[in-house]
């Protein structure tokens, strides 16, 4: 199981876009149109199937905010961290 991060451990390695909200990190892509939205989070659904290690997403008008939090933790680990890092890089 992935152990908790520390604040200055969380601070230091958020990915670009990324913020921290308590337990979780959180960020809201943005796109061009509401269909490409619903795209991204297929993929990123495939990514965190993937991993196995899933985040919450709502999907509004050409945004998507994805969260993202290691319950069995209780709390933001690497997992997150590097999940993260994937959604950026499939955001492009
Ligand atoms: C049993 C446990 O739910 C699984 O190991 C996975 C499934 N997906 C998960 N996703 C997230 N975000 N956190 C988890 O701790 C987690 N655990």
């Amino acid at each position: 199981m992935s152990d908790r991060l520390s604040d200055d451990e969380i601070d230091a390695e958020l990915p670009d876009g990324w913020t921290r909200d308590g337990d979780e990190i959180v960020r809201t892509f943005e796109f061009d149109s509401y269909l490409e939205g619903v795209g991204f989070a297929s993929g990123a659904g495939g990514l965190a199937e993937e991993a196995f290690h899933h985040p919450e997403m709502r999907i509004g008008w050409r945004e998507v905010e994805v969260r993202l939090t290691t319950h069995d933790a209780g709390g933001i680990t690497k997992k997150d961290l590097d999940l993260a890092a994937r959604f950026n890089e499939l955001a492009g």
